[in-house]
Order: C-alpha cells, then structure tokens, then sequence
C-alpha cells in the first residue's frame, strides 16, 4: 500500500466514485444530530464539513441555549473515514452514551450528553449520480467536451457543500477560474474569495501572510497585522501551488483544516475562523506524498474533493466556444466605446488552432486571441494573424510577440539557427524554437526590469504567474540576472 494509502479510497467518507475512469458517483458524508431528541421542541441539523463546533456562543454551528453547556463546549470532527467528539475543557464535560470521554470516535446512534442537553448522532452516506452538465457553461467556466460538462456536473453537486477541494491540472488549465466559480456556486459567494500563490511568495514570509503576526515578533513586523485566513473569514481561500508549500508549513495548514482556528506568527493564542479551502497543483500531489515532499495526513485532509483538469490538448471540442467565449468577454476586444473589435475568427484560423498542440492550455489560446485582436485588420481574425509557431509558417514564427519581428532577430542571438532547425523533425524545430525564444525573452526582460518579475511581466503583458512559470521552465535563476 501507497503511503498516501493510509485511508484507503473506499472508507473516504465524501468522495467520487470513478468506473473505468469515469466520474459516477458523489458520495457525500452528511451528519445528521438531534439536539434533545425525543422531546417536542427537538432540533434537527445536517451539515457536510469536516468540523462542527458546539457550544453556547452564538457563533458555534449548534449554539446550545443551556447553563451547564461551556461556551465553546466540544467539536465534534470528521477524521477520516470516523467521527471523533473532543471535549474542550468544557466545564461539566461531555459525555457519550453516558460515558465521559476527552476524546471518542462515535458510532451511529450514539447520544452525546452536553451538559443538560442530549444530542443524537447519525452519519449519513447520500450517493448522487455524476452526469454530464447539458450545460456548455457553468459561471466563468465554458466547455462542451464530456470531460468538461462531467466536471460542471460535479462542480454543482459539490459547491454548496463545506467541503475541501483540490484541483490538479497542468498550468493554464483554468484552476483558479474552477475556484472561483466553487465559491460564486456557493452561500459563500457575498463573501471575499482570496487568491493565495505558495509559489510566489518568499518561503519565510508564507506563514505570517497566511496567519498574520504580531507586533515585534520578528524584524519587520513593526504592527499587528491580519492573515489570509482571518481576512477571508466566511468565504473561501484559495491556495494556489498547494506543492509549494514547504514541509514545515504543512502541519500548521492542516491544524487550521482540522481545528478552524489560527495563530498568528509570535501568538498562542487560537483564533477562530470560518473559511472553506480550496487548492490546486499542477503537480501530482500523490507522487509528491510518495517522494516525502507532501504530508500524507494533509494530503488526506485536503483531498476531500478532487477534480482533474484536463488539459486542452485532450478537448480540442472546446476550442472553438472558448475562442467565442474570449472575444466576446474578454476587455481586449473592445474599442474605447466599448464596442468589440473583432467580431469573428475565420473557419481556417480555428482549424489551426484545433491543430496545434498547447503547451501552456487555455492561458496560452487566451494569449493568441489577445495577439490575433491586435493584429486583426478587419473584424476577423485570419491564419495571417496567428503566431508562425502556432501555423507551422518559419517566417511568421519570428514575429512572436507583437511589434516584434525578423529584423529584430540581432536581439536573439541564442535563438536556434533556421539551418540546425530545418534538419531536425518539424515538431522538435519547434519545440527547440519556441523554448530558446521564451528563455531569451523572459531573461532579457528580467534584466532589463533589474530581477523585478512584477514589472517585467507587465511589459511582456503576460500573467505574473506564467511569466514565473516560465523562469522555472527554464531554469531561470533570478540571481544569476
Ligand atoms: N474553461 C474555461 N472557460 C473560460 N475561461 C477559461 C477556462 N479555462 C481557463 N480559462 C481562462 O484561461 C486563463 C488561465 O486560467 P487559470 O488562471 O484559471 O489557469 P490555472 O490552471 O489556474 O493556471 P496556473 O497553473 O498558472 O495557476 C484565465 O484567463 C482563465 O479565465
């Protein structure tokens, strides 16, 4: 067995059921509790997250209106494929069928005694059929590929759900836009959704920018300041890069999953917080757990939900909808009357783009749409206006970048000679191209922005992120610049 086996896929309490790789089934684990079963006035709740807090504040999710219940009396907490109660050092203490415990797993039927007040437990399995959306679009997100509609279908079954997702697919593959609509699809949407990424902020940094700080409790910190997490109190977090996120920092993530409380950086003191988690990789997080780079117990915590992006390349079908979707929402498209520019792509063009192989995904076509406008001298878009690498046309792969063209070719010197690359099989030519360019481009913009990726990324008008991406595709080492 796997270490990250420890659970095997079976007892996973919420998860999806796959036959022969297909998505079927959505298992959600739901917990049922009675408070004061048995009398008229008897409550009854359902939830499906990981944690419910019990208690006589108003902020706990069962707030108990009894003098011998503590304030913040016990949680009762989804570990694995069990149920556990923990006593929080309540004052008259909790018990489970009549017995006092600190900590016990439940079985189903149990009755917890918090202080006067008796609760039933009952865990319940629903099985919802995954189908395909008859849907092409579901909020930000469009596609009409079955792979696409089958992640719409699940998207909708579990947004309104607490529970935790983890999103994997290659870069560009429209992880955060997934995200985002989680969040929009759920009672969180009029609460902040906050963007964090593991990979672009300094490692040392990481932990008071997701759990705040106080005052002096390292240079630097001249004032108590907020984490991610307390800022994003009631929405969603999304923490982008997940594989990023170096060992050490990887228990104090989980103990906020399993505890919903934070500490910030030179703090004891537990704050408590309301936030659903997602996150997202483009690297395989199993293999990140078997090579000891990834704790397995996060790893379980967070893989409540996985969804597996499919990269462009496998749904082709989708390209003509996005390239519509894009001309028409996307802000480069329009004049400074709001009106759109380009109104059409020709039949050809989308036949290119249907061809070519997409390593950087649905950034990347959001990218050539955006150049195509520029270029476009009527209102639609031809083979003319598609990059040379995208065509397979030499000529026009040396205008990559718009302004950009052959006579600038003194500026690329470690470009491949055209000789060298009209010996070699077209698709190598063009890989070798297309990476000598992009390590060329990416550095020479650093250097000339002094090392500072923000700046240089804005004048390649290029995502931050790809651009970073790119420095670590390369091997681009920001000091060497
Ligand atoms: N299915 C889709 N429908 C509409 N837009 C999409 C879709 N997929 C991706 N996009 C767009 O493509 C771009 C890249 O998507 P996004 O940033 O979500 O990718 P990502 O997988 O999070 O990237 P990275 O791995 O770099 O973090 C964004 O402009 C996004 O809006």
């Amino acid at each position: 067995m796997a270490p990250h086996e420890r659970f095997p896929d079976e007892a996973q309490p919420t998860k999806i059921a796959y036959v022969n790789g297909e998505p079927r089934t959505l298992h959600l684990r739901k917990t049922h509790l009675v408070v004061n079963p048995g009398v008229d006035e008897a409550r009854e709740y359902t939830f499906d997250q990981d944690v419910i807090t019990l208690g006589t504040l108003e902020d706990n999710d069962i707030p108990l209106d009894d003098d011998t219940v503590s304030r913040e009396h016990c949680r009762i907490v989804q570990d694995g494929p069990h149920t556990l109660i923990i006593d929080q050092g309540s004052t008259n203490g909790t018990y489970v069928n009549g017995v006092q415990v600190r900590e016990a797993y439940l079985a189903p039927g149990s009755v917890l005694g918090v202080g006067n007040t008796q609760i039933r437990f009952n865990p319940v399995d629903e099985q919802v059929p995954i189908t395909p959306s008859t849907s092409e679009r579901l909020g930000d997100i469009v596609g009409k590929s079955v792979k696409m509609r089958e992640i719409f279908g699940i998207i909708e079954k579990i947004a309104p759900t607490g529970a935790t997702v983890i999103i994997e697919g290659e870069t560009g593959t429209g992880k955060e836009v997934v995200a985002r609509t989680i969040h929009q699809l759920s009672a969180r949407k009029d609460q902040p959704f906050t963007v964090f990424d593991c990979g672009a902020v300094p490692a040392n940094l990481i932990e008071s920018e997701l759990f705040g700080h106080e005052k002096g409790s390292f240079t630097g910190a001249v004032m108590t300041r907020k984490g991610l997490f307390e800022m994003a109190e009631g929405g969603t977090i999304f923490l982008d890069e997940l594989g990023e996120l170096s060992l050490d920092l990887q228990p104090k993530l989980l103990r906020v999953l399993e505890q919903r409380e934070v500490r910030r950086v030179g703090s004891n003191k537990p704050i408590p917080v309301n936030v659903r988690v997602i996150a997202a990789t483009n690297r395989s997080l199993a293999e990140e757990v078997d090579a000891g780079r990834f704790r397995e117990d996060l790893f379980y915590r967070l893989s409540v939900v996985r969804l597996n992006l499919p990269p462009l390349r496998e749904r082709i079908e989708d390209i003509p909808l996005l390239t519509r979707h894009f001309l028409s929402q996307l802000g480069f498209n329009r004049d400074h009357e709001g009106n759109h520019k380009v109104k059409t792509i020709s039949r050809e063009a989308l036949d290119v783009l249907t061809d070519y192989d997409w390593p950087g995904n649905v950034r990347e076509l959001v990218n050539i749409i955006e150049r195509g406008c520029s270029f476009a001298r009527g209102d639609c878009i031809t083979c003319e206006e598609l990059p040379g690498y995208v065509t397979g046309d030499e000529d026009g792969g040396l205008m990559l970048t718009p302004g950009r063209r052959d006579s600038d070719r003194s500026d690329m010197a470690d470009l491949p000679r055209r000789s060298e690359l009209n010996d070699m099989p077209f698709k190598r030519a063009k890989e070798e191209w297309i990476a000598s360019f992009e390590k060329d481009y990416i550095a020479t913009l650093l250097a000339r922005h002094s090392g500072n990726i923000s700046s240089a990324s804005r004048e390649a008008d290029i995502d931050r992120k790809y651009f970073r991406k790119l420095m670590y595709k390369h091997d681009i080492d920001i000091d060497e610049i």
